[in-house]
């Protein structure tokens, strides 16, 4: 199984679950693709075969947190910085789980008043901006490396 391994403090629970039951032998053939660095050091300490999109563009389970979720399941992601690699990666599961706690639902998206995370790759990120200043104004944009 293909297993895309989420970012944040709450995936980061899934991710050492996850190694815990391949050390006890309950979980077997499994192959995770990280979504950030932090994901992926984490894994590699817990001795879980890795791989990429290359390699398997096809990813059978994502499980991974939120920042906000409204009644009608929409979702913030990356406030913790991949959200470029988590839409890549989630956006290519057949599965997608999402696990959060009782203080990220909220009743519309926007409404913690949190920054809205926006990543984009960084070959693109002057076209994108122009294209976003257009529709946004400068205002409020902001490149982060
Ligand atoms: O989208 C994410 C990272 O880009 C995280 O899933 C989201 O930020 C939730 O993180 P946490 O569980 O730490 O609140």
């Amino acid at each position: 199984m293909v297993h895309d391994l989420g970012t944040g403090s709450t995936a980061k629970h899934v991710v050492d679950r996850i190694g815990e039951l391949l050390h006890q032998g309950k979980l077997k053939d499994i192959v995770g693709i990280p979504t950030s660095k932090k994901t992926h050091e984490q894994a590699l300490s817990l001795g879980i075969p890795l791989s990429d999109m290359d390699s398997h563009p096809i990813v059978d389970l994502a499980i991974d947190g939120a920042n906000e979720v409204d009644p009608y399941l929409n979702l913030v992601k990356g406030r913790g910085g991949s959200h470029l690699r988590e839409m890549m990666i989630e956006g290519a599961c057949k599965k997608f789980v999402v696990t959060v706690d009782e203080f990220k639902l909220v009743n519309y998206i926007g409404s913690s008043s949190l920054a809205m995370p926006v990543e984009t790759s960084e070959s693109l990120s002057e076209i994108w901006l122009r294209c976003k200043a257009q529709n946004f104004g400068r205002k409020g944009l902001a490149l982060c490396h």
